[in-house]
């Protein structure tokens, strides 16, 4: 399949607010304060530009707001932070979740989404959501991954709309197989399909957009020492081995099911370039553990480039101005190298 994903050279980063509640704001302002030193990319923000500010007045964080259109964002970016209105007002109340906020939190990821599939963005870097806060409203979706997939089946017509979810740090880079589930729900959600048609996005994205040859894939077994040849549970011998053996004979470079507790120190972690995790914390509590700050969360098998930090909305510090901007950084450093990659491709 023609890789779709082109961006056009010079378009800023949409950055979708995330939850208003929470500490997308005071991340984003942050990471402009740092973007000579940092060498970021430009980017605008899609946000209330009115909570925007007193977010902002209220942390003492000294980032000029300017409301503008994508098309002005770029150049204006260098002295000013970039803000286009998705027309959902919310009041800056720290801390505290309600309709208003999940509201604001959909229109402001589905704004950004509409302006790359027009062209006016060149990729969406995302600040934290609050899951519970979204689900209260109706929201029908796990988190963004899903959502951005259904918004790419919706915009972007004959386009691959098979998101797949990878945290991505300096030193390891891991695919959740299943993801928002219930631990109880994994095996019965684990099938040789889901595992081969994830290995296969896996393989296909580490190529057009991180410029790798021949990715390495290593597949994690489900269970204790991948199942102790069945003694300790059966689906790494039913599922997860034959499903390594079909990505092998489809040229992938795939290895497993390996136990997980030896995967993740440093000398196994030079020997592949991505671990096929089984489930949600099999995958995650290694990367934010090694590189908490550094870690980001991109979204495989979309027709545009998302990135976002590899944490949450952290209400508790909301108030504080203590958050850290660093993977939000490492967000958006990493979305302007997947754009120029996918603009030369
Ligand atoms: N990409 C996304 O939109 C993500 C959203 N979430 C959502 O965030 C909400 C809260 O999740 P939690 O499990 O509490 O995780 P969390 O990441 O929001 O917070 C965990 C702990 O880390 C701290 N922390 C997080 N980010 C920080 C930063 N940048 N600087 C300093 N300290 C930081 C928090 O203060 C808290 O003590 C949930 O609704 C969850 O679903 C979680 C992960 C990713
Ligand atoms: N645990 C990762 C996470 O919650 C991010 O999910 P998504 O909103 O990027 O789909």
């Amino acid at each position: 399949m023609p890789d779709t994903t082109a961006a056009k050279p010079g378009l800023p980063l949409a950055v979708s607010i995330g939850e208003p509640a929470g500490i997308g704001a005071e991340i984003i302002a942050k990471a402009w304060l740092l973007r000579r030193e940092k060498a970021l990319p430009p980017f605008y923000v899609v946000a209330d530009p009115a909570f925007l500010e007193s977010r902002l007045a209220r942390l003492g964080l000294a980032a000029p707001v300017a409301a503008l259109t994508p098309e002005s964002a770029a150049e204006a970016f260098a002295d000013a932070l970039p803000v286009f209105d998705p027309g959902q007002p919310v009041e800056d109340r720290p801390g505290e979740l309600s309709g208003a906020t999940a509201a604001a939190t959909i229109a402001a990821i589905e704004t950004a989404v509409r302006h790359i599939r027009d062209g006016r963005a060149g990729g969406l870097v995302t600040a934290p959501i609050q899951k519970s806060n979204l689900y209260a409203a109706g929201f029908k979706f796990p988190g963004h991954t899903e959502f951005l997939g259904e918004l790419a089946r919706q915009l972007w017509p004959g386009a691959p709309h098979e998101p797949v979810m990878m945290l991505a740090g300096p030193e390891l880079a891991t695919v959740p197989v299943t993801v928002h589930i219930a631990l109880a729900e994994v095996p019965g959600a684990l099938t040789g399909e889901l595992i081969v048609a994830t290995g296969r996005i896996v393989d296909r994205e580490m190529k057009a957009k991180f410029g790798l040859a021949r990715p390495r894939l290593a597949v994690a077994g489900l269970n204790p020492h991948a199942g102790e040849q069945g003694a300790m549970g059966r689906e790494d011998l039913e599922i997860v081995a034959p499903a390594v053996d079909r990505l092998r004979a489809q040229g992938i470079e795939a290895r497993g099911p390996l136990p997980s507790d030896t995967l993740f120190h440093a000398a196994a972690r030079k020997t592949y370039d991505v671990v096929l995790a089984m489930y949600h914390d099999q995958a995650l509590i290694p990367v934010k553990t090694i590189a908490f700050d550094e870690t980001v969360n991109v979204t495989l098998g979309l027709p545009f480039v998302r990135t976002s930090p590899d944490h949450g909305t952290a209400l508790d510090i909301a108030t504080r101005g203590v958050a850290d901007p660093s993977s939000l950084i490492a967000a958006l450093a990493m979305a302007g190298r997947m754009a120029a990659i996918g603009a030369r491709a």
